[in-house]
C-alpha cells in the first residue's frame, strides 16, 4: 500500500511537471476569454460528471465569493447543483439533457461555458457544449486523454485545455491546479490592485 500512495504521488507530480511544458498557453488563452467575458458584462456557466462536478462547483464558488484577493463578486453558475432540476430533466427526457437544458434557459450570447470531462466523452457535457455553440457562447473545455469527442466540437474561438494523461484521477488533480490558474489571471486581470 505505501508502494502504491507513493506512486500516486510520483505520478500525480509528473502529470504536472507534463501540463507545465504544454499547458500554459492554452491555460492563458482561456483565462483572458473568459476576463472578456466578464468585462463584457457576461457569465460563466459550469459543467461535469462526479469529480468533475465538484470541479465545476469549485470553480462557480471562487468566482461569486473570492479566490485569494478581496474583489467583488463575479457571476458564474455551476449547472450540477439544482439536484429538482437535474433529476427532472433526467427522469422525464434523459440524463444527456441535465445540463443542455438549462443552457437553453440560461445562457446568452456572450457568456462563456466551462466544460469538464477527464474522457471528453461524457454524452452531457457534449451536449451542453452544443446547446452553448448555439448560444454563441465560447467554451473553455477541460479535458484529458486524447480530448475525446469534445476536441472535435470546439471552434477557433474556443480553448481546450487537455492534460497529458489518460488516469482520470491525475486528470482531474490538474484540472484542480489549470482552475486555480484560471481564478489567478481572472483576478489579476480585473483587480490588479487587490489586496489578499
Ligand atoms: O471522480 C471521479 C474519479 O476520480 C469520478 O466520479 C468521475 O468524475 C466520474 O466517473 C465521471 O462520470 C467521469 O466522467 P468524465 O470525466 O469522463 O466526463
Ligand atoms: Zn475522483
Amino acid at each position: 500500500m505505501l508502494e502504491r500512495v507513493k506512486h500516486n504521488f510520483r505520478e500525480s507530480i509528473e502529470t504536472k511537471i507534463a501540463a507545465s511544458e504544454e499547458l500554459p498557453i492554452a491555460i492563458e488563452k482561456g483565462g483572458m476569454v473568459m476576463v472578456e467575458c466578464l468585462l463584457g458584462g457576461h457569465k460563466i456557466l459550469s459543467c461535469g460528471n462526479g469529480g468533475s462536478a465538484g470541479d465545476a462547483q469549485h470553480f462557480s464558488s471562487e468566482l461569486l465569493n473570492r479566490y485569494e484577493t478581496e474583489r467583488p463578486s463575479l457571476p458564474a453558475i455551476a449547472l450540477t447543483t439544482d439536484s429538482s432540476t437535474i433529476t427532472s430533466i433526467a427522469n422525464d427526457y434523459s440524463y444527456e439533457e441535465v445540463f443542455s437544458k438549462q443552457i437553453r434557459a440560461l445562457g446568452n450570447s456572450g457568456d462563456v461555458l466551462l466544460a469538464i470531462s477527464t474522457s471528453g466523452n461524457s454524452k452531457n457535457v457534449i451536449k451542453a457544449i452544443e446547446a452553448a455553440v448555439a448560444r454563441d457562447m465560447k467554451i473553455v473545455a477541460l479535458t484529458g486523454n486524447d480530448g475525446g469527442e469534445i476536441a472535435g466540437l470546439l471552434g477557433e474561438n474556443d480553448v481546450e485545455i487537455r492534460v497529458p494523461s489518460g488516469r482520470t484521477a491525475r486528470i482531474q488533480e490538474v484540472h484542480l491546479l489549470a482552475i486555480h490558474c484560471l481564478c489567478e489571471i481572472i483576478d489579476t486581470t480585473l483587480f490588479p490592485q487587490a489586496e489578499s
